[in-house]
C-alpha cells in the first residue's frame, strides 16, 4: 500500500513476527493509517515519514542471542510514542538502560489472565480481568528506567509496562489478535491516549480499485484460475471474472485427496452459481504416484505445490496459451511460509512457498494481503453465496497433510471415511456455523484394542475442531461431550480400521490448526 501522504501515520517495525501484518490492520480498522515495514528501516527514512507512533512487533528471536534484529537506541530519542508487542516489548527493555530480559522458566502458549494493575494510557478504562492470547519463552526481568508496571498474569509478572512521560507502553501478550479480549481497545488506547491521534483514515473500497487493477495487469490476455471450490479461490475467481469476464477459465484439481463427494459437490455448486468457464481435472494418479514414499511434512507440500503447477501449465496450454494464474492466496498462506524478511517458515503453503523454482506464470493473487475474515466480507459485497462465504476453510493439500507422514490409498479411504461421519455429527448437532474448522487426522500409528472378544490392532483417528476467525490464532472447541462420545461409537463402529479416537485440546499457539 502506498504511503498516504497526508495522513497520520503509525508504522510498524516487523521483527518477523507471525502478527505484523494484523497489528497495522487494526491500526487501520482504528482509523489511523499504519504500515509494516522492515525492522532495520534507517532513522533518516523514519523521521521523513513523520510518523505519530511506532510499533514494534513480536519475533522469533531471543533480544539476549546474538546476530538478532535490534533497532538504533536513537529511535528512543525522536520524541515519538512507542508501543513495543512481545519480542518488541524485549527488545524495549533490553536496549534501555536498566532493563533486563531473559529466559522463563515456564514458556507460555494461548490463553492467559491479565490482572489491571493500573489503569493507565494501554490500559485506560479497563478494571476487570482480560483474557489475552501469548507466545512466548522469554521475559523481562528488571525495568528500564521511568517504567511501571500495569498489568501483570500469573506467569508474567511483568506483561504489560508503560512510561508515561515519554509515551513508551510494553506488552508480553497479543492485542492484535482476535482471542485477546478488548485487544482492539487496548490499540485504540495507544492510539488515542499515547499518540493522541485524531483518527482521519477510512479503508477504501477494496472491490472497485482491485478490479481496476486486475484490468490493468492482464489487458486482453487469457488467464487461468486454480478453483478449489473454497473461500478463497472462489472470491478470487469472482473478482477476476468482474473484471476480465470470459478470459478467464477456473480449472478445479481432484488430486485424490478432496473430502468424500467433495468433488462432485464443487462441480455442482460452480455450475449452479457461476457463470463463468470451468474445468474439473482427474489427476489422482499422477498425485498419489508423486506422493509415493513421501513421508516429510514439508517435502509432501512441496510435491504437492510443483504437482498443482504441472497440471496448470498443461491446462494453460489449452486455452489460448495463458500465461496469468490466479490464485486464492491470502496473507496467512504468505506470512506462515516465512513471507516476510525475518519470518520463520511455519508450513509451506502448497499456493506459495510449495510452489516449483521453474514456474513460469504470472501470478495475480487479488487478496494476497488479506486475512481471511476480510475475503469473507468481500465474497459476500461480491453476491456469493452463503454456502460458498461460509464454506469452512479446506486447505490445498488436502487429506495429503492429515494424514500424516507417508499418504497411502488406503489411509486416505480410512480418513475419508472417519472425516464424513464427523462432519456429518457436527452438522446434525447444529454445530456447523459454530465451530470455524472441524476434521479428522489419521496419525501414523496404531494401538491394541478389543472388539467382540478379539485383540485389534488399528488406526487411531485425531479429532480437530476449532474456534477462530483469521486462521492466525484459534482455540479448540468445547463440543459437548456426550456429542463426541457418539462421534468415537460412530466411528469405531462403521470404521472398522479405526479402534481408537482422540481429541485435540491445544489452541494456536502452540500448536496449529492442522497437524502436518
Ligand atoms: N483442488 C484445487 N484445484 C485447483 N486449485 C486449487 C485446489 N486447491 C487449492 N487450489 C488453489 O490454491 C489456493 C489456496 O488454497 P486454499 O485452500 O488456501 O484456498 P481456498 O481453497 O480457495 O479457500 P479455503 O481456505 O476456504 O479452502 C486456492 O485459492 C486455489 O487457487
Ligand atoms: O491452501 C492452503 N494450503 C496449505 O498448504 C495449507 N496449510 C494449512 N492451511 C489452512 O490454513 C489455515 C491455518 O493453518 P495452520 O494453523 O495449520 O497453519 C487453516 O485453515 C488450514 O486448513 C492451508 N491452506
Ligand atoms: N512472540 C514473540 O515475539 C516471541 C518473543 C521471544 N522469541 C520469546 O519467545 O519470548
Ligand atoms: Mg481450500
Amino acid at each position: 500500500m502506498a504511503h498516504k501522504r497526508d495522513h497520520e501515520l503509525v508504522l510498524v517495525l516487523d521483527f518477523g513476527g507471525q502478527y505484523s501484518k494484523l497489528i497495522a490492520r487494526r491500526i487501520r480498522e482504528g482509523n489511523v493509517y499504519s504500515e509494516v515495514v522492515p525492522y532495520d528501516i534507517s532513522l533518516e527514512k523514519i523521521k521523513s515519514l513523520d510518523p505519530i507512533g511506532i510499533v514494534f512487533s513480536g519475533g522469533p528471536a531471543s533480544v539476549y542471542s546474538k546476530d538478532t534484529p535490534d533497532v538504533d537506541s536513537e529511535i528512543f530519542a525522536l520524541g515519538i510514542p512507542i508501543l513495543g508487542i512481545c519480542y518488541g516489548m524485549q527488545l524495549m527493555c533490553h536496549t534501555l538502560a536498566g532493563g533486563k530480559v531473559e529466559a522463563a522458566d515456564e514458556r507460555e502458549y494461548g490463553r492467559a489472565i491479565l490482572k489491571v494493575r493500573q489503569e493507565l494510557g494501554l490500559l485506560a478504562g479497563m478494571r476487570e480481568n482480560l483474557e489475552c492470547w501469548m507466545s512466548h519463552g522469554d521475559r523481562v526481568t528488571e525495568l528500564p528506567d521511568g517504567f511501571e508496571i500495569i498489568g501483570e498474569t500469573s506467569n508474567s509478572p511483568v506483561a504489560a509496562i508503560g512510561d508515561q512521560k515519554r509515551g513508551f507502553y510494553g506488552v508480553q501478550f497479543h492485542p492484535e489478535v482476535v482471542h485477546t479480549s478488548r485487544g482492539t481497545e487496548i490499540i485504540n488506547n495507544f492510539l488515542s491516549n499515547v499518540c493522541n491521534a485524531s483518527g482521519d483514515w477510512t479503508t477504501s473500497n477494496f472491490i472497485e480499485e482491485t478490479v481496476e487493477e486486475i484490468k490493468a495487469k492482464v489487458g486482453s490476455k487469457q488467464v487461468i484460475c486454480g478453483l478449489s471450490g473454497g473461500v478463497d479461490s472462489s472470491v478470487a475467481a469472482a473478482l477476476v471474472h468482474k473484471a476480465i469476464g470470459d478470459q478467464l477459465t477456473c480449472i478445479f484439481v481432484d488430486h485424490g485427496l478432496l473430502r468424500k463427494n467433495e468433488a462432485q459437490e464443487v462441480k455442482e455448486t460452480f455450475g449452479k452459481e457461476f457463470d463463468m468457464n470451468l474445468i474439473a481435472i482427474d489427476a489422482q494418479e499422477r498425485f498419489l504416484s508423486q506422493l509415493e514414499g513421501v513421508a516429510d511434512p514439508e517435502q509432501k507440500r512441496k510435491v504437492i505445490g510443483t504437482e498443482f503447477i504441472r497440471v496448470f501449465e498443461e491446462e494453460a496450454k489449452k486455452v489460448g496459451n495463458a500465461q496469468y494464474l490466479v490464485q486464492g492466496t491470502i496473507y496467512s498462506d504468505v506470512i506462515e511460509s516465512g513471507g516476510s524478511e525475518s519470518a520463520s517458515t511455519i508450513k509451506s503453503h502448497h499456493n506459495v512457498g510449495g510452489l516449483p523454482e521453474d514456474m513460469e506464470f504470472k501470478l495475480v493473487e487479488p487478496l494476497r494481503e488479506l486475512f481471511k475474515d476480510e475475503v469473507r466480507e468481500v465474497g459476500e459485497e461480491l453476491g456469493l453465496p452463503e454456502e460458498i462465504v461460509w464454506r469452512q476453510p479446506f486447505p490445498g493439500p488436502g487429506l495429503g497433510i492429515r494424514v500424516l507422514r507417508e499418504i497411502t490409498p488406503e489411509k486416505v479411504r480410512i480418513l475419508k471415511e472417519a472425516d464424513a461421519i464427523f462432519r456429518e455429527e457436527i452438522k446434525q448437532a447444529g454445530l456447523s456455523r459454530d465451530i470455524w474448522q472441524y476434521f479428522a487426522v489419521l496419525p501414523p500409528m496404531r494401538s491394541v484394542g478389543v472388539m467382540g472378544d478379539e485383540r485389534t490392532y488399528s488406526y487411531t483417528i485425531g479429532l480437530r475442531a476449532v474456534k477462530s476467525k483469521d486462521a492466525m490464532t484459534a482455540d479448540w472447541a468445547k463440543i459437548p461431550h456426550d456429542l463426541l462420545e457418539k462421534i468415537s461409537r460412530q466411528i469405531t463402529n462403521r470404521v472398522p480400521e479405526v479402534n481408537r479416537i482422540v481429541y485435540d485440546i491445544t489452541s494456536k499457539p502452540p500448536a496449529t490448526i492442522e497437524w502436518e
